[in-house]
């Protein structure tokens, strides 16, 4: 089989480490969303926000102080809602221009990424993270500015990672046929899905957790043994 045309990855276990976004950017979100809130309280996207998170939660009544407990219960569960992650990737660009957060990029996925689009491979991202979150993890991540080499990015607005019509909607949006694009992730879940769709998937088990058995997905443990011009299946 001949090389995929693009690569579709996700992050947070797979270009870069789960312990950084639970153990820095997460926390980092819980610090300051009830103060960013209340100081851009006024702003159109942080209002939207907050009212999509009441309709989401069938709480069309709730203040904004239990809209934020709403929020933070959210975030301590990891969920990914689509107002949840638009205000995180907003608390978090306060973090990076300050310079108290850079993003964590493992170093083969950095060196492989910038090679691959050298190559003529194009990248995107599917995170469940914003979109402009995605844009502050590699553009201000410690291994340099990563963002001239995607040619795009998708979050939760196109549909949830755990379910095929996702991976369609990329295919389309990409103009490729889902079986040229090769998906990355350290989720079962997700991957079934993209395969589901007809996209070739690659799993990352960089051992912070353990995959399922039995999965059927080809298992990589950094980019570097991932040679995506030397695939076969
Ligand atoms: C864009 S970095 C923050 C990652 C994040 O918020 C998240 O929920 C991780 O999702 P992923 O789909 O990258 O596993
Ligand atoms: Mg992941």
């Amino acid at each position: 089989m001949s090389a995929p045309k693009a690569i579709v990855t996700d992050i947070e276990g797979t270009t870069s480490s789960i312990a950084f976004v639970k153990d820095v950017l997460f926390p980092f979100a819980r610090k300051h969303l009830a103060e960013y809130v209340a100081t851009h309280g006024q702003s159109a996207t942080v209002r939207q926000c907050l009212s999509d998170a009441r309709t989401l939660a069938g709480e069309p009544g709730l203040d904004e102080i239990g809209t934020v407990a709403l929020l933070q219960r959210w975030l301590n569960v990891d969920r990914k809602a689509t107002p949840l992650k638009t205000l995180q990737g907003l608390i978090w660009e306060e973090g990076y221009a300050r310079g108290e957060i850079k993003g964590h990029v493992h170093a083969d996925a950095a060196r492989a990424l910038r090679e691959w689009h050298a190559k003529g491979l194009r990248l995107y991202v599917y995170s469940s993270g914003s979109i402009a979150a995605q844009k502050l993890i590699f553009g201000y991540s410690v291994e340099g500015d990563l963002t001239p080499v995607f040619s795009g990015y998708f979050d939760t607005t196109t549909g949830p990672k755990v379910e095929a019509a996702s991976y369609t909607t990329i295919a389309r949006t990409l103009e490729l046929p889902p079986g040229d694009i090769l998906f990355l992730s350290d989720n079962v879940a997700e991957l079934d899905a993209a395969k589901q769709a007809g996209l070739r998937t690659a799993a990352l088990d960089r051992g912070e957790v353990a995959l399922p058995p039995g999965h059927g997905h080809p298992v990589f443990h950094d980019f570097t043994s991932l040679d995506p011009f030397a695939r076969v299946s």
